[in-house]
C-alpha cells in the first residue's frame, strides 16, 4: 500500500453544489409553463438513483428523455461550473491544486459540465472518467455514448477497474453508484460526502460520513486548509439566537445546531457534552458543574450584553473563552427606556387599560412633559451614558451616579452619593450590571428616599430590585409609576407562566425582558458574537472575550501556531520555552498575555516539525487548553 491513496471524487453534490440535471432542467426548462412539474420529475429520478431504488443508466436515459437539451444549454452550466464549488472543496483548492495525491474525477455527468472544473482543480483530462454526450446535427441532446461503461448500471466500479489502480483506493461521493465502487471491491474505502445531501442508505454503507471535504482529509491524513475539519467542531446555539449567527458559523464550515428556549443545569450538562462552542442569552445559567462537564468546550458566547449568567472564573479555571456583544443592543435598551419614560408621565398604562373596559377618561390631571423634569440614572456605563445624551436632547436635567470614574456627556452631573440623586430625581432608571453585588440594591430604604410621585424603572437585571419592596412604594403612592423589564425570576420559555408581585399594580408596565428584543440588535449581535467565536476558533483571538486576557492576532500564515491556556503560575513559560526546544521546534513569533487566574501563550512555529513532540506541551504542568491551528 502506498503512502498517499489514489482519491476518486464523483462531481454532482461532491465537487460542485449542484446535480447535472437539475440544473440543466433549469437552465433548459426557463419559462416553460410545465417547468415545474418535469424539474421535480428529474429530481424525484435523480433521488431514486442516488438512493440506489433505480439503476443509474435507466434514470439517466429517463431524465434525458424530459428535457429538450441543447449544446447552448450544456454550455450554458459548463460556464457556471467552476463558481459552484462545494464550500470544503473551494477552501481545500491547494489540495488538489499542488498534485501532491492521485486525484480521478468518476461521474455518471457529462464531459463539456466537468472538464472546466477539472481544469480549475488541477486534474488531468485523462483522470476525468464520465459520460459523453451525443448531439444530433441542429445541437440537440439525443442521448450518451452508450459504449462508455459509466451510461449503464455499476458503471462506476467498472470505470475504475479500467485505471488498473495500485495502492490505496478511496471513493468520495453522495450516491449509491459511488457507495457501489466499494462495494465492488474497486475502492478500499468509501467516504459519504454529506456537504450538499445526505442520503440515509449511502450514508449506511459507508465506512464513514465526511459532512465536509476537510473530513476526508483529516481522516485520510492529507494536508487540508484546517489542523482540525471545522465540520466536526460541534456548536450549540440556545434561547432562539439571530439565524444571522446560523448562517455566519455555517457559512465557516462549523457544524450548528440550534434549541429555541434555555435549559435548566442537568438539562444543560447533558446537552454540551461533545460541544466545542455553546451560545446563550440571558436564561442560561452556566454554573461552575456546567463547565466541570463539559468535555469539549473551548468557548461560550453570550449573545447579549449581561455575562453575569455565567461563572466567568469557573470558565477561565478550564481555559474556556467567553465573548459577549457588549455594544449591539444598547441602542434598543435606550430608545424602550425613553418610550416608557413618556407613556408614564403621560399616565398611559392606566387610560389604555381603562379604555380596554369601556371607560373614556379624556384628562390632563397627573399627565406631565418630560420637558424640564430631572432623570436620575444609576449605572453610567453604555446604555446609563447613551440615555443621558438622548434624555437631555428631549429637555431633561441629567444626573448619574457610578461606582466607576465615568466621563459626564453633555451637561450631565455626576452625583457621589446615590441616595443624593434619589432625592432630587423625578425619575430614577436603574442601568448598573449584573455583578453578584448588586443584589437587592434597590429595596425599601431606596424607594423611602425617592421623591414622592417620581418614577421608577428597571431594564437592567431582575436580582438588582427587591420587588416586594416596589410592590409596596408603589401601593403606598411613593412611587407613581413604573416600568419593569427585568426579574429576580424569568421563564425559561415563552411557553412557562410568569409570577410576580408586580402582577396587577396600577400604572406599572411589564414587559418581558425585551430591552435588547429589536431585529436590528438582535442582528447586530448575532453578527458579532459569531465573529469573536470565529476570531476565536480560527486565528487564536480573543479580542473582546470577558474572561481571557485580550490578544488580538492575524490569521496564521506559512506557519503552525499553537495555542495554550494555562493557569496563571510562575514558570510556565520557561516550561513550555524548554519544551518546544526539546521537541527541535523553530519558534518565528510568540505572544503571552496573563490575567489573574489565567496565561495565553500563542507560539508561531516552522511548520516542519514532529507531530507527536506536541504531546509534551500538553503535559506542562498547569496546562488547561492546548490547541495547534494552521
Ligand atoms: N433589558 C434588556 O434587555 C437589557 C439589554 C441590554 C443590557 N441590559 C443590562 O443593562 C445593564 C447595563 O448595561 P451596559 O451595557 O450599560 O453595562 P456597562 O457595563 O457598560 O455599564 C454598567 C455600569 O454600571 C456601573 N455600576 C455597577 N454597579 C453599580 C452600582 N451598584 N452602583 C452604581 N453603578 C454601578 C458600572 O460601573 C458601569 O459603569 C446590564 O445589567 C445589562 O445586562 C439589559
Ligand atoms: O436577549 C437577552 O436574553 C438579554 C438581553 C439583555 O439583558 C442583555 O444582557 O443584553
Amino acid at each position: 500500500m502506498s503512502a498517499r491513496p489514489t482519491m476518486i471524487f464523483d462531481f454532482d453534490s461532491t465537487l460542485v453544489d449542484f446535480e447535472t440535471l437539475e440544473a440543466l432542467a433549469d437552465i433548459a426548462l426557463a419559462g416553460a409553463p410545465d417547468a415545474e412539474a418535469t424539474r421535480a420529475r428529474i429530481a424525484a429520478l435523480t433521488d431514486q438513483a442516488m438512493g440506489g431504488e433505480i439503476g443509474f443508466g435507466e434514470a439517466l436515459r429517463q431524465r434525458l428523455a424530459l428535457l429538450p437539451l441543447t449544446r447552448d444549454h450544456v454550455a450554458t452550466l459548463a460556464a457556471q461550473a467552476p463558481d459552484r464549488l462545494t464550500a470544503s472543496v473551494r477552501r481545500n483548492l491547494g489540495f488538489f491544486q499542488t498534485g501532491a495525491v492521485e486525484v480521478v474525477i468518476l461521474s455518471g455527468g457529462f464531459r463539456e459540465v466537468i472538464a472546466p472544473v477539472a481544469q480549475a482543480l488541477g486534474v488531468p483530462a485523462d483522470r476525468v472518467l464520465c459520460n459523453d454526450l451525443v448531439y444530433d446535427d441542429d445541437g440537440r441532446v439525443t442521448g450518451v455514448d452508450g459504449a462508455n461503461p459509466l451510461s449503464h448500471a455499476e458503471g462506476k466500479p467498472r470505470a475504475i477497474h479500467g485505471l488498473n489502480l495500485t495502492g490505496r483506493v478511496v471513493m468520495v461521493g453522495d450516491g449509491w453508484n459511488d457507495a457501489e465502487v466499494k462495494l465492488a471491491g474497486a475502492a478500499d474505502a468509501f467516504y459519504a460526502f454529506t456537504e450538499v445531501v445526505r442520503r440515509a442508505p449511502v450514508v449506511e454503507a459507508a465506512d464513514a460520513e465526511a459532512a465536509s471535504l476537510d473530513e476526508v482529509l483529516h481522516a485520510e491524513g492529507l494536508a487540508g486548509r484546517w489542523s482540525f475539519p471545522r465540520s466536526r467542531m460541534r456548536m450549540l446555539l440556545l434561547e432562539n439566537i439571530h439565524p444571522a449567527a446560523v448562517e455566519r458559523l455555517e457559512e465557516a464550515g462549523y457544524t450548528v445546531e440550534t434549541m429555541k428556549g434555555a435549559l435548566d443545569e442537568d438539562d444543560l450538562i447533558e446537552a454540551v457534552r461533545g460541544v466545542h462552542v455553546l451560545g446563550i442569552r440571558s436564561k442560561t445559567t452556566v454554573s461552575r458543574r456546567v463547565l466541570e462537564q463539559a468535555d469539549k468546550l473551548m468557548a461560550v458566547a453570550a449573545f447579549c450584553i449581561g455575562t453575569n449568567q455565567i461563572d466567568l472564573d469557573a470558565a477561565a479555571d478550564h481555559g474556556v473563552a467567553v465573548f459577549n456583544a457588549p455594544y449591539s443592543n444598547t441602542r434598543s435598551v435606550v430608545e424602550l427606556a425613553i418610550g416608557l419614560m413618556i407613556v408614564l408621565m403621560r399616565d398611559v398604562p392606566d387610560k389604555s387599560a381603562a379604555m380596554h373596559l369601556g371607560k373614556w377618561n379624556k384628562s390632563a390631571t397627573g399627565s406631565r412633559e418630560l420637558r424640564g423634569k430631572t432623570l436620575g440614572i444609576v449605572g453610567y456605563g453604555a446604555i446609563g451614558s447613551q440615555l443621558s445624551v438622548l434624555a437631555e436632547n428631549l429637555g431633561m436635567r441629567v444626573l448619574f451616579y457610578d461606582l466607576s470614574e465615568r466621563l459626564a456627556l453633555g451637561n450631565a452631573r455626576r452625583m457621589r452619593a446615590l441616595d443624593a440623586l434619589l432625592a432630587e430625581s423625578d425619575v430614577v432608571t436603574l442601568h448598573v450590571d449584573g455583578r453578584a453585588e448588586n443584589k437587592a440594591i434597590f429595596g425599601a430604604a431606596q424607594f423611602g428616599r425617592m421623591k414622592e410621585g417620581a418614577l421608577f424603572l428597571n431594564l437592567s437585571r431582575g436580582h438588582v430590585v427587591d420587588v416586594g419592596a416596589l410592590a409596596q412604594a408603589m401601593g403606598s403612592g411613593r412611587i407613581a409609576g413604573a416600568a419593569v423589564d427585568v426579574f429576580p425570576e424569568e421563564p425559561r420559555t415563552n411557553a412557562d407562566p410568569f409570577e410576580s408581585p408586580l402582577q396587577g399594580l396600577r400604572n406599572m408596565i411589564l414587559t418581558p425582558h425585551i430591552g435588547g428584543s429589536t431585529e436590528e440588535a438582535q442582528e447586530a449581535i448575532a453578527e458579532f458574537a459569531a465573529e469573536r467565536l470565529l476570531g476565536y476558533l480560527n486565528r487564536g483571538d480573543t479580542t473582546f472575550s470577558v474572561n481571557l486576557p485580550n490578544v488580538q492576532l492575524a490569521e496564521v500564515s506559512g506557519a503552525h501556531r499553537l495555542l495554550h491556556i494555562h493557569r496563571n503560575q510562575p514558570g510556565v513559560l520557561a516550561e513550555l520555552n524548554q519544551a518546544l526546544a526539546a521537541a527541535g521546534l523553530n519558534i518565528l513569533g510568540q505572544h503571552l498575555k496573563t490575567s489573574e487566574r489565567v496565561g495565553y501563550v500563542i507560539t508561531d512555529v516552522d511548520r516542519d516539525y514532529d507531530r507527536e513532540a506536541l504531546g509534551v506541551l500538553k503535559a506542562v504542568p498547569g496546562t488547561l487548553k492546548f490547541r495547534t491551528l494552521h
